[in-house]
C-alpha cells in the first residue's frame, strides 16, 4: 500500500472509530484499517484487470491518483412483520467502483442488461463488485452500471461493509481516444464528476428527479 493510502486508511477509521467510542477502540481501529487496505488493494487490482481487458493499462496511474476512498459500514434491520422492507431503494452508484462485504444474510438484488431482477446469494468470503456510473462514462458505456437495491425479509439483520472507489473534485472524466471510432462515438462530453453530483443532488432536492435517477440524469447532462 502506498503512503498516501496508508493516510487515507488511516483517516477514515480513526473519524469512524472516535465517533463509535470517544476513547478510540483499538482492536476495532485495526480490523477496520487492514479492511480499508485490503479493499482499497483489490479495488485497483480489478480496476488494472478492467484497463488491461480494453489495452488501456496505461491509464492506471492516472486513475489511481484520482481516487479516494470512502468506507460505509451498514446495518439493514429484520423486518418487523413477517414482509418484505426496502433496505435501499433502487439506484446505480455514481462512483467508479464498489466492493460490497456482507454477513451471511442476503438481500442485495441487482438489475440485469434486460430489466429483470436478481437476486445474489453469495458465499461466505465473496466481495460484489459493482462499476460505478463514471467508470461507465469514463469507459464509453462498455461497461454498465447496474441498477441494485436491497430488500429485507426473514428474522435476521443484514451488515454489509461498502468501500466506495470515487475521484476527487476537479478530476476531468474524459472518454479515452482509444474507445472512440467510427463504430464507438463518444458518448459522453468531458465533465467535472463532482460537479455533476452536486447539479445532481440540487435537481433532487428540487424534486425535479429521484436519487436513483443519477445514470439518465448523466446521459441529459453530458450526452454528446
Ligand atoms: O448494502 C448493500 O449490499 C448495498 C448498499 C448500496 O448499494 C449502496 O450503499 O450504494
Ligand atoms: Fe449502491
Amino acid at each position: 500500500m502506498a503512503v498516501d493510502d496508508a493516510h487515507i486508511a488511516e483517516n477514515i477509521e480513526q473519524c469512524l472509530t472516535t465517533s463509535l467510542w470517544t476513547q478510540g477502540n483499538i482492536s476495532f481501529s485495526k480490523t477496520l484499517a487492514s479492511f480499508i487496505q485490503l479493499t482499497s488493494e483489490l479495488e485497483k487490482t480489478i480496476l488494472k484487470m478492467i484497463l488491461e481487458s480494453f489495452g488501456l493499462e496505461k491509464y492506471m496511474d492516472e486513475l489511481t491518483d484520482i481516487a479516494s476512498y470512502q468506507l460505509r459500514i451498514m446495518k439493514y434491520e429484520k423486518p418487523k412483520a413477517n414482509e418484505q422492507t426496502i433496505g435501499v431503494p433502487a439506484h446505480s452508484d455514481s462512483n467508479i467502483m464498489t466492493l460490497l462485504y456482507q454477513n451471511e444474510v442476503n438481500g442485495l438484488k441487482i438489475q440485469s442488461k434486460d430489466g429483470e431482477w436478481m437476486n445474489l446469494k453469495l458465499s461466505p468470503n465473496s466481495f460484489i463488485v459493482i462499476i460505478g456510473e463514471c467508470l461507465c462514462v469514463w469507459l464509453n458505456g462498455r461497461l454498465s452500471s447496474p441498477y441494485h437495491r436491497v430488500l429485507m425479509k426473514g428474522n435476521d439483520d443484514r451488515y454489509s461493509l461498502g468501500l466506495f472507489a470515487t475521484v476527487r473534485g476537479g478530476y476531468m472524466v474524459k472518454v479515452p481516444t482509444e474507445l472512440v471510432d467510427d463504430k464507438n462515438p463518444m458518448l459522453f462530453k468531458p465533465h467535472d464528476h463532482e460537479e455533476f453530483l452536486k447539479y445532481f443532488s440540487s435537481e433532487v432536492a428540487k424534486g425535479v428527479v429521484k436519487s436513483g435517477a443519477a445514470i439518465s440524469r448523466l446521459k441529459t447532462y453530458c450526452a454528446v
